[in-house]
């Protein structure tokens, strides 16, 4: 093991060092980048990645994932627009990035706090170390600090808005940084999709990708489906492709008349960033119209809540939401506990619902929404990430559960 340089100083309010009643201490030694919480509180730490431009440094969501590996796939997943990652697995980065294991061409988290500092990868897939990644793509990360600190203040307070700070000329404004992440919206209300969505519908096709193991090549086509791209993972199309559906992408804002168009068999609605509810004025609209035309319909995450919300439900943001690969969910329909992976702060409020929908899935953690069908048409939709393999191929028979809802509504 390289060895990695201790922990600096988590919090500058607290740093014994720093005068009585000092809100401004300075950068501990070795500091070269700061998280700035909206209440003030500071994590010191080392820059790696991009630096940030100075006085414009990147306020978001600071939230935190469990997953012990997939840390390319989770920067590149589009519903994190406007969150910082917070890893608690120590070692992000050992096994470098690659072209292969992209969820959107670039990633759009804001930045991402580690552990231990980023070592050279050891993989034999690796084409690039994260760092000269994160920089080509202008994403900040900060390492060294207290990252159990970090989450267990996330845990009791709920996920807090703030400012990654990582300066060329390692000077730092703790005051307008402050300003800043206290001045932050934050997601409540926020409608990101339609910022990371496709511009122009166009045909999936890629047939020569690795695969998943043991998850097959894509097979030939039987039925059409239109997918509403609110920020879709690539591997959610892939498995689309895998379960036999040619699938054509359409942008978040599309209307019900340019889904239909495509003469689909099926729609799906993929997950995305933001708040299902500001989303919502412009997708559920057009999603009631396809449900009213009685075309089969499948959401995850986003896609789930759009759904919920199309169905007549509500959403609400969690307190501290659900991100990692070892969210256990328990299917209604088969009495089956799935090991699932999960990356979402809002959820569809089950009391909202009216009774032509059925509570299909819930979470084991917190009982909270994590699946719905409705009883009058063909829908159904999940909070959690079936093209995503947390371990097994849990949760793999979703996209197959709509390959069968399409057939039995053509009655074939
Ligand atoms: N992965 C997703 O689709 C996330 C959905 C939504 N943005 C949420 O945070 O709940």
């Amino acid at each position: 093991m390289p060895e990695t340089a201790p922990d600096l100083v988590p919090d500058g309010d607290l740093d014994p060092r720093a005068p009585e009643g000092d809100r401004n201490p300075r950068a501990p030694e070795g500091a070269t980048a700061c998280l700035v919480l909206g209440d003030g509180s500071v994590f010191w730490g080392r820059g790696f990645g991009a630096h940030t431009p100075a006085g414009n440094a990147p306020a978001a969501e600071v939230c935190f994932n469990t997953g012990m590996t997939g840390y390319q796939e989770t920067l590149t997943d589009p519903s994190y627009a406007g969150q910082i990652i917070t890893f608690t697995f120590p070692h992000v980065g050992n096994v470098g990035t690659n072209p292969e294991d992209l969820e959107a061409a670039t990633p759009v988290a804001r930045g991402l706090v580690v552990k231990q500092d980023v070592t050279e990868p050891a993989n034999y897939r690796s084409t690039r170390h994260l760092d000269l990644w994160l920089k080509s793509h202008d994403v900040p990360g900060i390492a060294g600090l207290d990252t159990r600190a970090l989450t267990a203040r996330i845990r009791d307070g709920g996920a807090p808005n703030g400012v990654l700070c990582f300066p060329a000329d390692g000077r730092f404004d703790l005051s307008a940084l402050r300003a800043q992440a206290g001045a932050w919206p934050g997601l409540e209300g926020m409608d990101l999709a339609k910022e990371v969505s496709c511009r122009q519908p166009y045909r999936w096709d890629e047939t020569e990708w690795a695969w998943p193991q043991g998850f097959g090549r894509q097979a030939a086509p039987k039925h059409k489906v239109v997918a509403v791209d609110y920020g879709a993972k690539r591997n959610i199309l892939r498995c689309l492709a895998a379960a036999g559906l040619d699938v054509t992408v359409v942008p978040a804002t599309a209307t019900a008349e340019e889904i239909l168009r495509h003469q689909p068999d099926g729609v799906f609605l993929s997950n995305g960033p933001g708040d299902p509810a500001a989303t919502g004025e412009y997708a559920v609209p057009a999603i009631r119209e396809v449900l009213e035309k009685r075309v089969p319909v499948f959401g995850i995450c986003l896609g789930h809540q759009l759904l919920g919300l199309a169905l007549g439900g509500k959403t609400y943001k969690l307190d501290r939401g659900h991100r990692g690969a070892n969210q256990p969910v328990k299917d209604l329909t088969t009495g089956k506990v799935e090991i699932t992976s999960q990356n979402h702060g809002f959820a569809v409020d089950e009391r909202s619902l009216p009774s032509t929908v059925r509570v299909t899935h819930v979470s084991l953690f917190d009982g909270s929404n994590e699946g719905l069908a409705a009883t009058d048409r063909p829908a159904f939709s999940v909070q959690y990430h079936p093209e995503a393999s947390p371990g097994p191929t849990d949760s793999h028979y979703l996209f197959h559960r709509f390959v069968d809802l399409i057939e039995t509504s053509k009655g074939g």
